[in-house]
């Protein structure tokens, strides 16, 4: 491959520090590769209010739409948590406007990291390499958002719901990615109480008659955020909806250790690709330097590996972010006998590493 074109959108908080960190490894990989860099950078979230009064401006549909893939940081924060158009809202947007309907977050614990897991080593046993395959694009996040007032009351709501295509497009991506991994599939959905779940589930099964190779079993959600922390080891792929894959996947990054370790990718059906950590932009730690930005420099190895289908250089990256573990570390994930790096420090280990382990 001669050259890769990607938009990035560094967004808000600890974004922008994120994303320089995991762009140095990015040119690291591409010059030691031959591959020519071209970034375009784009706004998203609040500091797109800031400049232009909404969360996602057209030109940011654009030059997505006129890249290969998207690099994106975090977007939100309480300067805009008052405004109609908040950050999240373009960050929907975006998802949405790229036809991005898989979110697939991987969760596994790095050797080195067993010690910052809150979960015992007899729980973790031999390891957790789990895949949360999270629907991105519909549910209760894109049905009807309103209020009313019935007898002087004011009440709000919001509309999930799921068409069949939907969730067969979803449960064939986790049938797939599962044949790839360990053959295993665990749907997530609330079908004891929701209707959504009840169609949810039975297409479901409906789509696996094709996947027999492929074990699958149902858990309600409320079962499965337990199951997580009392024997995570038992997931392979998790597939569930847009919500209830949100909050499963913050709770299996603990598992790794950090919410900072934590990459996703978003996939649709075209070739674009969108790339973020799964965690936020962090208002607490902004602009201090203390960000991990693994989660965001794993970010781009599922691009690599995604999107350009660059095995050797994505899995140069993740060696890289093992070989860091063992250096340093950031606070987040800090260790007694390991120095403690900023955000900064820890983005020129990886890219001086990465290049080492390319040439
Ligand atoms: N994809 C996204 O852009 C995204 C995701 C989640 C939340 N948000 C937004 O981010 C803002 C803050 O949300 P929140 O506080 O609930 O969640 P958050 O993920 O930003 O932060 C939760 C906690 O984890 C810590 N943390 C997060 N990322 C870290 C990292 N890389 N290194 C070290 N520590 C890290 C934070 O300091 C904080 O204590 C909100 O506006 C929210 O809507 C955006
Ligand atoms: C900020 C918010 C809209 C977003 C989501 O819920 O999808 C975030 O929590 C995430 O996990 O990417
Ligand atoms: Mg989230």
């Amino acid at each position: 491959m001669e050259r890769m074109k990607i938009c990035v959108l560094k967004g808000d908080g600890i974004g922008p520090e994120i994303v320089d960190q995991a762009l140095k490894v990015l040119k690291a990989v591409c010059d030691a590769s031959g591959i020519k860099l071209e970034l375009d950078f784009a706004l998203l979230g609040g500091i797109a209010i800031d400049q232009t009064g909404e969360p996602l401006p057209q030109q940011t549909i654009d030059k997505c739409k006129a890249s290969d893939a998207v690099l994106l940081g975090a977007v939100g924060g309480e300067k805009w948590d008052h405004l109609p158009a908040r950050p999240e809202k373009g960050l929907l947007g975006i998802r949405s406007a790229l036809g991005l309907y898989a979110n697939l977050r991987p969760a596994k614990i790095f050797p080195a990291l067993k010690t910052a897991s809150p979960l015992k080593d007899s729980v973790i046993g031999e390891g957790v390499d789990i895949l949360v395959v999270r629907e991105l694009t519909g549910g209760i996040y894109f049905g009807e958002h309103n209020r009313k007032t019935e007898n002087g009351m004011e009440i709000g709501y919001d509309v999930m719901q799921y068409s069949t295509a939907e969730v067969e497009r979803i449960a064939k991506t986790a049938f797939e990615l599962a044949r790839k991994r360990n053959h295993k599939v665990t749907s997530v959905d609330k079908a004891n109480v929701l209707e959504v779940s009840r169609l949810w589930r039975e297409t479901v099964i409906r789509v696996h008659e094709e996947y027999r190779d492929v074990e699958l079993n149902h858990m309600y959600v409320d079962n499965a955020s337990m199951q997580l922390v009392r024997n995570p080891a038992q997931f392979d792929v998790i597939v569930t909806g847009n919500m209830f894959g949100d909050i499963l996947s913050d709770e299996a990054s603990m598992i790794s250790g950090s919410i900072g370790m934590l990459a996703s990718a978003s996939l649709g059906v075209g070739s674009l690709g969108l790339y973020e950590p799964i965690h936020g932009s962090a208002p607490d730690i902004a602009g201090k330097g203390i960000a991990n930005p693994l989660a965001t420099v794993l970010s781009v190895a599922m691009m690599l590996r995604y999107t350009f289908s660059l095995e050797k250089e994505a899995d140069a990256i993740e060696k890289a972010v093992e070989l860091s573990l063992n250096h340093a570390r950031t606070p987040d994930i800090k260790s007694e006998d390991l120095p403690v790096y900023c955000t900064e420090q820890m983005g020129d280990f990886l890219a001086k590493t990465v290049r080492e382990l390319l040439a």
